[in-house]
This record gives C-alpha cells, sequence and structure tokens, in this order.
C-alpha cells in the first residue's frame, strides 16, 4: 500500500487481504487505535491538564502507578469492552485478567497491553507509548482466565505498539511485515508514512541500561566490552549508546535506522528473571522485530517460542539486528558450555 494512504483505508483493503481479518478483527483494531489517540491527547496535554505525577498507587508488580498509567488503562479498558470482539483483556495495571463483563457481548479475540510504557518519563516530557498484542480467546472459552491469555508470542494474531513522540506514529504487524503511520492531527486520522520496515543489518547503536553492567552475566558483559572498545577492540568499528529508558521508543529507534536494545537478566533479586514483561512488551516487540527481518531472543532462545507461565512474567530481552542478536545468543552458548564444564571453544 502506497504511502499518504489513510489506516481507515489501510485496514479495510490491505487487511482484507488476511484470513484474519474478518469485520471483527477490522473494528477491534479501529477501536484500539482510537483509544491511543484519546491516550496520545491526555500525553500531549498532560502539564495542562494536571494528569502527570504520581497516582500514589502500586500495580502488581509493586511499581508505583504514575496517574497516566491508570488514566491509559482506563481508556483501553472502557473504549474496548463493550465492543463486542473480544472475550477478555490483559494488563500490565491489572493484576489479574479482566473477562468482558456479562453486560457486553463477547467476541473472540484477547487483548494483552502495557497502556503507558516508559510511564517514569511523563514528567521529563520524553517519549512513551502503548504497547498491544491480539491473541485468539480458545474456542468455546467465555469467561478467559489467566490461562487463556498463557499463549506462546508466535500465536499472536497481530502487535502494535502507538509511540507518544515529537509526533505520534503508530507502528502494527499482522505478520505480513510491519508497517508505520504517523498522526495527522489536523484530520484525526493515522497515515501510513513507513510502509514496509526492515531493520538493516548492520549497525552502530547499541541501548542498555549501563548502571546495571556490574550485575550481568558474563556473556553480556563481553558482548558490551567489545562494542564499547569500539575501532580499537574485536569489532573493529566504532558504536554508539543510547538509553530513552522507553522500549517503545527504543524500538522504533531499531526500525528507523538499526542498531540492538538489551534488557538482559541480571544477578539481583528482582531482575533474576529479566525486567520486562514477556506477554505486553516483550511479545509483541519481539513479533514486530522479527517482521521486519531482525530477531529477538532471550539470549538463549527465542522470545516468541517462549511458553508462558504467568501473566506477568518477566523476561530477558535483547532484540533488534538480526547479526548482533545472534552474537549475543552465541557468547551465551560458549559461556554455558564453559560453565558446565564443556572443552573452550573461539567464538568470533
Ligand atoms: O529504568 P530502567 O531499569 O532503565 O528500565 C527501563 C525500562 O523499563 C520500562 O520503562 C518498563 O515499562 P513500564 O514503564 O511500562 O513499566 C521500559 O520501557 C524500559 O526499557
Ligand atoms: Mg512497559
Ligand atoms: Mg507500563
Amino acid at each position: 500500500m502506497r504511502k499518504g494512504t489513510t489506516f481507515t483505508r489501510f485496514i479495510i483493503e490491505d487487511l482484507r487481504k488476511l484470513p484474519e481479518a474478518t469485520g471483527d478483527f477490522t473494528l477491534l483494531l479501529s477501536a484500539i487505535v482510537t483509544a491511543c489517540k484519546e491516550i496520545a491527547d491526555d500525553v500531549s496535554r498532560g502539564q495542562l491538564i494536571n494528569v502527570l505525577g504520581s497516582a500514589e498507587t502500586e500495580n502488581i508488580q509493586g511499581e508505583t502507578q504514575k496517574k497516566l498509567d491508570v488514566i491509559s488503562n482506563d481508556i483501553l479498558i472502557r473504549a474496548l469492552e463493550w465492543s463486542g470482539h473480544l472475550g477478555g483483556m490483559a494488563s500490565e495495571e491489572l493484576e489479574e485478567a479482566y473477562p468482558i463483563p456479562a453486560k457486553f457481548p463477547k467476541g473472540k479475540y484477547l487483548l494483552v497491553f502495557d497502556p503507558l510504557d516508559g510511564s517514569s518519563n511523563t514528567e521529563v516530557n520524553v517519549s512513551i507509548g502503548t504497547i498491544f498484542s491480539i491473541l485468539r480467546c480458545p474456542p468455546g472459552v467465555s469467561e478467559p482466565t489467566e490461562e487463556d491469555f498463557l499463549q506462546p508470542g508466535a500465536k499472536q494474531v497481530c502487535a502494535g505498539y502507538v509511540l507518544y513522540g515529537p509526533a505520534t506514529n503508530l507502528v502494527l504487524t499482522t505478520g505480513q511485515g510491519v508497517n508505520g503511520f504517523t498522526l495527522d492531527r489536523d484530520i484525526g486520522e493515522f497515515i501510513l508514512t513507513h510502509p514496509k520496515l526492515t531493520i538493516p543489518e548492520k549497525t552502530h547503536e547499541f541501548a542498555i541500561n549501563m548502571s546495571n553492567q556490574r550485575h550481568w552475566e558474563p556473556a553480556v558483559k563481553r558482548y558490551i566490552d567489545e562494542v564499547v572498545a569500539g575501532k580499537d577492540g574485536p569489532r573493529g568499528r566504532d558504536f554508539n549508546t543510547r538509553w530513552v529508558a522507553s522500549m517503545v521508543a527504543e524500538v522504533h529507534r531499531i526500525l528507523m535506522r538499526g542498531g540492538i536494545f538489551l534488557y538482559p537478566k541480571d544477578e539481583r533479586e528482582n531482575v533474576k528473571e529479566g525486567r520486562l514483561r514477556l506477554l505486553y512488551e516483550a511479545n509483541p516487540m519481539s513479533f514486530i522485530i522479527e517482521q521486519a527481518g531482525g530477531a529477538a531472543s532471550t539470549g538463549r532462545e527465542r522470545i516468541l517460542s517462549v511458553k508462558p507461565h504467568r501473566l506477568h512474567q518477566r523476561i530477558p530481552v535483547i532484540i533488534g539486528a538480526r547479526e548482533e542478536v545472534e552474537r549475543v545468543e552465541r557468547y551465551h552458548l560458549t559461556m554455558d558450555k564453559e560453565q558446565s564444564g564443556s572443552p573452550k571453544t573461539v567464538v568470533q
């Protein structure tokens, strides 16, 4: 589809070709996107309408919620629960799965979302976003429970994010490539500005929170030591660091100009399984990145193959340019072998 096409036309014409694109699916996507436009409005006017700062409450993960976390969560729930397209929803900000209340019609999809990603950035006016993932509701289930959401990322029907930055971008995959849109505020419509996004294979940018360096596993330490050594090290070229502390912004940068993003697991008690959440952060972003030609790994396995065992499960995330992600995987493999006492192999 050509640049300049409206999102409305895109979902009607382009998605019509997909088996998934029944009217239900198209309307569901449209409703999600409308909710995100409302969030975009609150985010951009946050300082004027007094919705910044802490909500003085904690989510299930013990993180202090921002007012905008709670507001964005409510916007998505209220915009979608009546739609008739969903069997249930799950969110970073809700302790348990949210089956669609009995008073509303039920649908055949499940929606999982991080209503506001990177929300520590709300007060400093740095990019944040919404991440979402659409799954099929198992047949015959009218009151989905946690178990019904625990599907490997490879089963996602659709994944997307909306980035609230200087411009508002929507990036979407239904398993047929990745398309990017920009919100035209004058007409209130997303416009296709980045058709068929692909990630450049070679990169010179990496994103990781360096303050956690002392806690990392040896494979991650080795990878970062080598890129930091630049021209003088084994990689023979200089790399540049970026860290926004909003995964949506990091993934968007990688889609635009390449790179690798790492949030590995580390020795700290609350990060020993990883920091980012599998169902509503790692899985949707991995689906998008793979569809754009990149790779997404825990360091030891493909993220999209992981069978979740908890709604709010955390996972290590190494995502972006294929060659770089595969290099980190090789380092893990070698170092795991060394630790288990197997003979040493040289890894390039
Ligand atoms: O503060 P840290 O440890 O650098 O973590 C930053 C990471 O945490 C997140 O903000 C987590 O998302 P939430 O804001 O939705 O909890 C990621 O977007 C980001 O990559
Ligand atoms: Mg998040
Ligand atoms: Mg969040």
